[in-house]
C-alpha cells in the first residue's frame, strides 16, 4: 500500500509559517490579498471565501469584492485597475472561470504582474519558462504539487522521470516546467496523446491534471510511483443518499494506492496545497513591495 500524502497536514505547515512570518513584518507591512467572484457559482463561492477567510487567519488584510454575473469587462477591468493602485493591496486573485461575455486573458493581463499571486501573467509565465523563478509567482496548484513531491523525492529529481496529464495554462504547463527546473525528465500528455497508460506506466512521478473522475487506473502506474492527482470532481454518491455527490481525483485511488509508493487523496491532497501557497505567494508580494527579503518555502 501506499504512504499517503497528507496534503492538509503539509498546507497546515506553510500557512503557520506565513502566519509566523506575517506577524513579524506587520510592524512594516500587512500583507494584502483582493479576491474578486463574477457570480454565483456555488463552487467557486466556496473557494473564495476559503480563500478570503484563510487570509484573515494568516493576519492579512482581506477584501472579497463579489459582483454580479452582469458586470461589464469595462467595469471589471476598472476594479482590477483600481486594486492594482491601491497600497494595501498586494495580491489580487480573479476566480476563473468568468462569464463567456468576459475575456478573461484580458482580465488576468491587466492585473499587474507584481500583483498577480496567481502568477497567469505573461511576465510571470515567461520568467517560469526561462528560469527566473526566484522572481515570478508560481501558479498556486503547481507550486503546492512541487511541495509535495518534495516531501517523497526531495527537491531534485535528477534522474526520474515525471509525466504530467494535462496541459492547461493554469496546471499542466507550469508543472511540467517546474518539474524539469528540478532537473525532472518531463513528459507531457493531453488529450491528444496516443497509448496514454504506456506513457504514464514509464513514469517516477505522475501528475495527473484532467478533469476526467478516476481516469487513471492502478495498472497504469509504474510500482513505487509518486502519483499526484490535482483532480477535483464531483460524482453522485447514492450510497449517501439520495442526490448526494462526493468528490473524486482523476486517479481511481483505489486501484492507484495499491501500486504507488506515494499518492495523494482528494480531497485532503493538493487542493489545500493551492490555498496555502496563494497566501505564500500574497505574502512574497507583500516583501517585494516592500523591499524586504521574501520568505522561502
Ligand atoms: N486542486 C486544485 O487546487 C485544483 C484542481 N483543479 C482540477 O484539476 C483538473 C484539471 O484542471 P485544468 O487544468 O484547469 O483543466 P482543463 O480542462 O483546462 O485541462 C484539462 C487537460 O486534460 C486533458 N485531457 C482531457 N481529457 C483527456 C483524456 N481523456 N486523456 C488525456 N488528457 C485529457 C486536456 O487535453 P487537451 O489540451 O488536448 O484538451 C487538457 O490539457 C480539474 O479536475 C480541476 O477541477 C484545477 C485547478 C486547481
Ligand atoms: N484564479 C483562480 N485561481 C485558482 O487557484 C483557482 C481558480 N481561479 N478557479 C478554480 C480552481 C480550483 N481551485 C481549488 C482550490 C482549492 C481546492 C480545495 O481546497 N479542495 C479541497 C476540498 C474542497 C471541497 O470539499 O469542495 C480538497 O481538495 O481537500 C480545490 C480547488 C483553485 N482554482
Amino acid at each position: 500500500m501506499a504512504e499517503i500524502i497528507d496534503g492538509k497536514a503539509v498546507a497546515a505547515e506553510i500557512v503557520a509559517k506565513v502566519t509566523a512570518h506575517a506577524a513579524s513584518i506587520a510592524g512594516t507591512v500587512v500583507p494584502g490579498l483582493a479576491t474578486i467572484l463574477v457570480g454565483e457559482d456555488p463552487a467557486s463561492q466556496v473557494y473564495v471565501a476559503s480563500k478570503s477567510r484563510m487570509a484573515k487567519e494568516c493576519g492579512f488584510h482581506s477584501v472579497q469584492h463579489t459582483l454580479p454575473r452582469e458586470i461589464t469587462q469595462a467595469e471589471l477591468l476598472a476594479l482590477v485597475d483600481r486594486l492594482n493602485n491601491d497600497p494595501a493591496i498586494h495580491g489580487i486573485l480573479v476566480q476563473l472561470p468568468l462569464p463567456d461575455h468576459i475575456d478573461s486573458g484580458a482580465v488576468i493581463q491587466a492585473i499587474s504582474p507584481d500583483k498577480d499571486v496567481d502568477g497567469f501573467h505573461f511576465i510571470n509565465v515567461g520568467k517560469l519558462g526561462t528560469g527566473e523563478i526566484d522572481s515570478a509567482f508560481v501558479p498556486c496548484t503547481p507550486a503546492g504539487c512541487m511541495l509535495l513531491i518534495d516531501r517523497v523525492r526531495g527537491r531534485d529529481l535528477s534522474g526520474l522521470s515525471a509525466v504530467v496529464v494535462g496541459r492547461s495554462n493554469i496546471v499542466g504547463k507550469p508543472m511540467a516546467n517546474l518539474l524539469l527546473a528540478a532537473n525532472a525528465t518531463v513528459t507531457i500528455a493531453h488529450s491528444r496523446t496516443a497509448n496514454l497508460p504506456e506513457v504514464v506506466r514509464q513514469a517516477d512521478i505522475v501528475v495527473a491534471a484532467v478533469g476526467r473522475p478516476q481516469m487513471i487506473k492502478g495498472d497504469w502506474i509504474k510500482p513505487g510511483a509518486t502519483v499526484i492527482d490535482v483532480g477535483i470532481n464531483r460524482i453522485p454518491a447514492p450510497e449517501k443518499g439520495e442526490g448526494k455527490t462526493r468528490l473524486v481525483g482523476d486517479v481511481d485511488f483505489n486501484s492507484a494506492s495499491k501500486v504507488a509508493g506515494a499518492i495523494t487523496p482528494v480531497p485532503g491532497g493538493v487542493g489545500p496545497m493551492t490555498i496555502a501557497m496563494l497566501m505564500a505567494n500574497t505574502l512574497t508580494a507583500a516583501c517585494r513591495a516592500a523591499g524586504l527579503e521574501q520568505p522561502k518555502f
